[in-house]
């Protein structure tokens, strides 16, 4: 019997793109989403882990940044893959290092436009929007030291009408999330099997 692959997931909003990614491995055979952790103690998403039974951490900022408690949380649960979904702390250098590319962001634009600091959330809708762009879209990425800037994994379009809001766009940006994060995750982790040994 193989150990399973061990996902954790950090996020900092209402958690919907966490609530699909826990849907779509709820009876999966290699990968099992074992904790959700959220920099906000009223975050959304802890309500929708406690509904699939997943263990929940709300982060210590200072700990978060200053320490190797979480580094030392996570392997002592086994977390074998770390997945942020609406995460708005920059990830410390000591937890990439610890998880070397075995960390997956989201993010609702197309990289490299629209991130770094500050570019989150509706801010990113806003700035496509003034920008009067005709596409935007979203990046899925492995994580590095700096915001937005991994290797992209996946990126997809969506068209932005003049007529848009930045609610009209976060709409549009987040049927696309939904339908390919998960899937993207799942392939991920199947195609590159030496960073997760138990396959
Ligand atoms: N080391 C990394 N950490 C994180 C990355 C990354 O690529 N590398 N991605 C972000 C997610 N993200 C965009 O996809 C992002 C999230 C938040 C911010 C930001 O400016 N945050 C504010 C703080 C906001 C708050 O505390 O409410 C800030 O840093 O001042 C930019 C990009 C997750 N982490
Ligand atoms: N730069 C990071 C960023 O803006 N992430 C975005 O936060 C939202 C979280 O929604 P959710 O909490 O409903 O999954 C998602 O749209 C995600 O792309």
């Amino acid at each position: 019997m193989h150990k399973k692959t061990n996902m954790a997931i950090f996020a900092s909003g209402a958690g919907s793109n966490a609530e699909k990614i826990m849907e779509h491995f709820k009876n999966h055979p290699i990968v099992a989403v074992k904790l959700v952790l959220s920099s906000k103690k009223n975050a959304g998403v802890l309500q929708k882990a406690e509904k699939f039974g997943v263990d929940t951490i709300i982060l210590d900022k200072n700990n978060f940044f200053d320490t190797n408690i979480y580094v030392k949380e996570l392997q002592a649960k086994d977390i074998d893959i770390i997945i942020l979904a609406g995460f708005l702390w920059k990830v410390p250098s000591n937890l990439v290092a610890a998880f070397q590319n075995r960390i997956i962001n989201i993010h609702p634009a197309l990289l490299p436009k629209y991130g770094g600091k500050g570019m989150y959330g509706h801010f990113v809708h806003e700035a496509v929007i003034q920008a009067k762009e005709k596409e935007s879209g979203i990046t899925i990425h492995l994580v590095d030291e700096a915001y937005d800037h991994g290797k992209h994994l996946f990126q997809a379009k969506c068209a932005v009408a003049p007529t848009d809001t930045p609610d009209d766009l976060a709409g549009k940006i987040h049927i696309l999330e939904h339908q390919y994060f998960p899937t993207v995750i799942d392939n991920y982790i199947e195609e590159h099997p030496a960073l997760f040994s138990n396959i």
